[in-house]
């Protein structure tokens, strides 16, 4: 398990992190969200050594990462950083030699991960020459190609598409079956919110909410039904016990006090004509990031 104690940074009289705190568990894809500028990179750099904390510390498995333990991260950059002018094999097959990997090791791997991420076809091209999705997963390739104990990936499905997107958390989630723990960073709530187990929101370096998607989802959307019937369902609003969150003629949203009280409304629903559709609400990760983030 990674974790990150207490972190501080100060930039000049900038508080750029203040006091964070959050884990990510193996086997676990933990998605990374905030706005521009609101702590992301440099959280992430800081689990990589790059930049050094004013207060914290980041374990692994309790005790603090030291050098050696980097060697086996596998870390996407913000800024990409392939050479425009070498071939794609052959970029892939440098960094994972970089990691300490025989030359025949890291080819071997080179062809795997190139064959996961649906570019063996361009293997021989120069990275120059890639779309710039392709060349996005010939950097996911890269960073992943010494078979990293641990995954910190900086905007790692930014510019991909639709495809790309389920061929690039494939990989990922094979790295997450194996027991490794992974973090990626995204501005794409829907994207997270489809890919990720676990969840870390972040705002003017501050942590608003961590933990279990499902588990904050569920906090969220505490007493919210979701009701559809024929007609207008306007007389919701004279109904005691609940507030209405959304409505669009027949379709409301809406929060009760009690169990029983979302049951009178369905009752009441009922004998006013046809249901449609009653049920739990589930808000979604926009909403807990507008509601945190406030
Ligand atoms: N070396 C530095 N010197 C001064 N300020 C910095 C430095 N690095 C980052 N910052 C500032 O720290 C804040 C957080 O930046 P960071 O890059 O971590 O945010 P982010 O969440 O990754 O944003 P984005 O989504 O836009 O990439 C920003 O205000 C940034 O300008």
């Amino acid at each position: 398990m990674l974790s990150i104690q207490n972190i501080s940074k100060t930039y000049g009289d900038r508080k750029v992190l203040d006091d964070v705190s959050f884990s990510v568990e193996p086997g676990k894809l933990t998605g990374f969200v905030g706005g521009n500028g609101a702590g992301k990179t440099t959280t992430m750099r800081t689990i990589l050594g790059v930049v050094k904390p004013d207060a914290g510390v980041v374990t692994i498995d309790g005790r603090p990462v030291v050098v050696t333990d980097r060697a086996r991260f596998g870390y996407m950059p913000e800024e990409r950083g392939l050479y425009p002018k070498m071939k794609v094999k052959e970029q892939v097959t440098y960094f994972a030699e970089l990691h300490g990997l025989s030359a025949k090791e890291a080819a071997k791997n080179a062809d795997r991960f190139l064959e996961d991420l649906g570019l063996t076809e361009r293997a021989g091209d120069n990275v120059e020459d890639l779309s710039l999705g392709n060349q996005q997963r010939a950097q996911i390739a890269a960073s992943l190609a010494h078979e990293p104990e641990m995954l910190i990936l900086d905007e790692p499905f930014s510019g991909l598409d639709p495809l790309a997107v389920e061929v690039v958390l494939e990989t990922l989630q094979g790295f997450a079956a194996r027991g490794v723990p992974v973090l990626f960073s995204s501005h794409q709530l829907d994207v997270v919110e489809r890919l990720s187990d676990n969840l870390v929101i972040i705002s003017g370096g501050a942590i608003r909410a961590s933990g279990d998607r499902h588990e904050l989802q569920e906090r969220h959307s505490e007493g919210m039904h979701r009701i559809s019937v024929a007609g207008d369902a306007g007389w919701l609003r004279d109904e005691p016990g609940i507030t209405v969150l959304e409505f669009d003629r027949g379709d409301a949203i809406f929060v009760a006090d009690s169990g029983e009280t979302a049951q009178r409304i369905l009752r009441t629903a009922l004998d006013r004509g046809p249901v449609f559709g009653f049920g739990r609400h589930i808000v979604k990760l926009s909403d807990i990031y507008r509601e945190v983030v406030a």
